[in-house]
């Protein structure tokens, strides 16, 4: 084992990245640099208390109000059971029974992964479509330069945030896997890469539930749908050739041959 390192205790922060990238050389991809968010269990409780859920109804469009939470959670700095107490003492009504869901849902994933172990990092059944996936995360998805702008965001705010919103996350699972054909053992791969939140259950089990193999269909949006819940962030101006502009329906025969 390697000697400690100790950080002189009046280092500023603009030297930090550079000390703490040396010190865990190795241990991560790209500029060593500090995250947007403070780490830590003191950080995490000040997130937690200035958290009232207001407006957690409208949490699927991204301009809703999330917790942001996910990060603290996932290092163990806040726990499931004190996010629900505290949301059951400062929420109300509608808006806290859909952030309880949200936390059962971590919950449960975390359960099937004490329960399957290893086995959540392969498909858990069969996709329910006759899929015939590639391996390997295509260049220009990577490097952001799909051409479709909502794509090109999605992958910019993962490596640039560490953080999706939930509803980027699936339209970009869904587009990765179903419309470029890749396995979803990529994305997951370039998830745990780059979220702060980015851990084994939630990722896997997600990327599971959108390809197919841990649930009943595969999901998908079309391009009304993106447009709706992003507030026309991208349609709007956007002159591609949108591959997301179709009925469901149509969608559903174009991508997956039959009715899943
Ligand atoms: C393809 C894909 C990959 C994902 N990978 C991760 C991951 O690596 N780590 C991770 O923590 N979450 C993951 N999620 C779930 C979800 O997107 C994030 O937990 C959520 O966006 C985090 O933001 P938040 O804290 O503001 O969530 P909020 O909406 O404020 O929810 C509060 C908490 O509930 C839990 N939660 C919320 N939504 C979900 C969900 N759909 N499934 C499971 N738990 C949920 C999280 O712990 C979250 O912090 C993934 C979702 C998808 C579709």
């Amino acid at each position: 084992m390697s000697d400690p390192v100790r950080l002189p205790p009046d280092l500023p922060d603009d030297r930090l990245p550079r000390v703490l990238g040396e010190a865990l050389a190795g241990l991560y991809t790209g500029e060593p640099r500090l995250p947007a968010r403070a780490g830590g269990r003191t950080a995490g409780l000040a997130a937690l208390q200035a958290w009232t859920g207001q407006g957690y109804a409208g949490r699927n469009f991204l301009g809703g109000n999330v917790s942001r939470l996910s990060m603290y959670l996932r290092h163990g700095m806040l726990g499931l059971r004190e996010v629900a107490a505290h949301a059951r003492a400062v929420m109300r009504g509608r808006e806290r029974d859909e952030f309880l869901r949200q936390l059962t849902w971590a919950e449960f994933y975390r359960l099937v992964l004490r329960q399957e172990g290893a086995r959540v990092l392969g498909n858990l059944e069969d996709p329910k479509y006759p899929a015939r996936w590639v391996g390997t995360l295509p260049d220009d998805v990577r490097e952001a330069r799909t051409g479709l702008p909502c794509a090109d965001a999605w992958v910019t705010h993962l490596v640039r945030d560490g953080w999706m919103h939930n509803h980027e996350r699936l339209w970009f699972a869904a587009y990765l896997v179903h419309w470029r054909g890749v396995d979803w053992r990529a994305g997951y791969a370039l998830f745990r890469e780059h979220l702060l939140d980015g851990d084994i259950a939630n990722n896997a089990l997600s990327w599971q539930w959108v390809a197919s193999t841990f649930s009943n269909k595969p999901y998908f949006m079309n391009q009304e749908n993106i447009d709706r819940y992003s507030g026309g962030r991208w349609c709007r101006t956007c002159r591609a050739e949108c591959p997301f502009r179709a009925s469901y329906g149509e969608l559903e025969t174009q991508l997956f041959g039959t009715q899943p």
